[in-house]
């Protein structure tokens, strides 16, 4: 075997330019030459590390093995010669510069809330803000999980509830419990074992994970973690590049994923302050009052990162190629109202994913039990004849029971398992754990003993019921197809 050339810090310096750009990861020099543009955490900071050692900024993110995965081995230059590239020092490993506090004996978490009180403490700060974060003044984010409290149960007693099964079955799988990880991306920044944390820990829990477009380790490397033949479904955001998409969709099908979620509530990115502000906190130290005015400028009208990426066109026939080009059962995720729920069903969706993305796309849409509710209103039908997904302010195994009363096949956790990857795989797995004991307990107390004798009838919504949307608009323009 040849050994690998060496570059000196020197030469790499020299390759700087959009189409002719290198970069020193984890000791070895890349050739990132016109993928600047392509870069779904944006172009600036591609561009910001070109000549230099993108060690440090690249590792919270992402894995080592993304690089090779993604570029190739026809992009590798070399090994760097001198461990000094721009005065400073290689870094070699993934330098996670996490604020190590004394985490809380894992056994003594009790509630999810519980992990998000440890995680505030144990995360960076940008961690904790971009996993926090929601849109505007959070009011989707906020009534999301405030809006499970309003609905009351209606409990029967004398039911025989000595051994509850919480098992269900979604598309064909049998799952051993009703419930799923959100997708979400950057999971990295939680953990260095991110997403590999996240499918290990839903196998051990008998779910299969959903494994994000937007993950820190190749769709590959995760499906490399699970059992062979454990199933798994894929989260996929449509590219503008249509070509990338049908990349992206002939691997996840060459690794069997079992459906495909498209993502479709984010078609531009929503205003977060929590993430602007740290962005300009980080970038403004030693920046003049001219400069930031430049620069203030420039913003305003530059595309926010992960924008340059997803396709604010995307439409219904979109969703139809996706069917037809995969063979797979479809989910549209980000449902946001009943007529679309219903068009979805028309179409041939294998599903629908009821959610308002955590409240991180547009603030003051319904909270989605709402939505639930006003489908279960105005098109039962949908909950009959699809698969029915639910996230969005989920806290307590008593929230999932109200949900699948109301319809829900399954419901998905985001925020609260990502604090639970505080502990790694195993504060997954413990949050998975609380969640299932809570289910089986509210569903025991409930007087139910197994998931399908849920139904509405076990909950009164009476509070909410005047906030859930009317099937006719009322008052709009008469010529308004909305
Ligand atoms: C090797 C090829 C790469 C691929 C496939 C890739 C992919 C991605 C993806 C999918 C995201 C979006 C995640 C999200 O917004 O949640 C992202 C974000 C990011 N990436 Fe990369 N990336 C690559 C290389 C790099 C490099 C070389 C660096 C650093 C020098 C880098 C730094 C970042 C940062 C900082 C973000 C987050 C941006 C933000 O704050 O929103 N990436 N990348
Ligand atoms: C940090 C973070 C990243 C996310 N990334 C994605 C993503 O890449 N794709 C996606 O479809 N949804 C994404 N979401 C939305 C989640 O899938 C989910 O809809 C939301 O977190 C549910 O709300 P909850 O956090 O209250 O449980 C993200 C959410 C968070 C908090």
């Amino acid at each position: 075997m040849s050994r690998p050339a060496k570059v000196s810090s020197f030469e790499l310096g020299k390759h700087i330019n959009d189409n002719d750009a290198w970069m020193v990861l984890n000791g070895v020099v890349w050739d990132f030459s016109g993928f600047g543009s392509k870069h779904p955490g944006g172009e600036e900071v591609i561009k910001s590390h070109l000549g230099k050692d993108g060690s440090k900024v690249y590792n919270e993110i992402h894995s080592p093995g993304l690089v090779l995965r993604h570029l190739g081995e026809e992009k590798r230059i070399g090994d760097i010669e001198d461990a000094d590239v721009q005065g400073g020092t290689i870094i070699a490993s993934s330098p996670h510069d996490r604020q190590f506090v004394d985490l809380p004996k894992l056994h003594s978490v009790m509630n999810l809330l519980q992990f998000e009180h440890v995680a505030e403490r144990a995360l960076t700060d940008k961690a904790w803000n971009y996993i926090s974060g929601a849109t505007d003044d959070g009011i989707t984010d906020q009534t999301n999980r405030e809006y499970y409290r309003h609905i009351m149960f209606r409990p029967r007693v004398l039911k025989g509830v000595g051994r509850v099964d919480i098992s269900t079955s979604f598309l064909g799988h049998k799952l051993a419990c009703p419930i799923l990880n959100a997708p979400t991306s950057s999971v990295r920044l939680t953990h260095p074992s991110g997403e590999m944390a996240i499918a290990k820990a839903s196998q051990t829990c008998g779910v299969p994970p959903i494994i994000p477009s937007m993950s820190s380790f190749s769709v590959s490397e995760v499906v490399d973690a699970l059992k062979p033949g454990h199933p798994f479904f894929f989260q996929l955001y449509v590219h503008r590049d249509r070509a990338e998409t049908e990349q992206i969709l002939d691997e996840v099908c060459r690794l069997a994923a079992r459906a495909i979620i498209v993502t479709v509530d984010l078609p531009v990115i929503s205003k977060r302050e929590t993430v602007q502000r740290r962005r300009y906190e980080v970038d403004s130290d030693s920046v003049s009052r001219d400069q930031d005015i430049a620069d203030s400028r420039q913003r305003q009208s530059a595309p926010p990162p992960v924008n340059t990426v997803i396709d604010p066109d995307l439409n219904w026939n979109d969703i139809e190629w996706i069917m037809k080009r995969t063979g797979l059962p479809v989910l549209v995720k980000g449902i946001q109202r009943a007529e679309d729920a219903k068009r979805a069903l028309e179409i041939g969706c294998a599903g629908i994913y009821i959610s308002n993305h955590g409240g991180r796309a547009l603030d003051t849409a319904p909270p989605a039990i709402l939505v639930l509710l006003e489908i279960q209103r105005t098109c039962p039908e949908v909950l009959r004849r699809m698969e029915v997904v639910i996230d969005g302010g989920l806290r307590r195994g008593s929230d999932v029971l109200k949900a699948i009363c109301l319809g829900a096949s399954v419901v998905c956790i985001g925020r609260p398992f990502l604090y639970a990857l505080a502990y790694g795989e195993e504060g997954m797995v413990r949050a998975w754990q609380i969640l299932k004991e809570e289910l089986a307990i509210a569903m025991q107390l409930l007087g139910i003993t197994s998931l399908d004798q849920a139904h509405p009838g076990f909950v009164n919504t009476q509070t909410l019921d005047a906030f859930t949307s009317s099937p006719k608009p009322f008052g709009g323009r008469p010529t308004s197809k909305l």
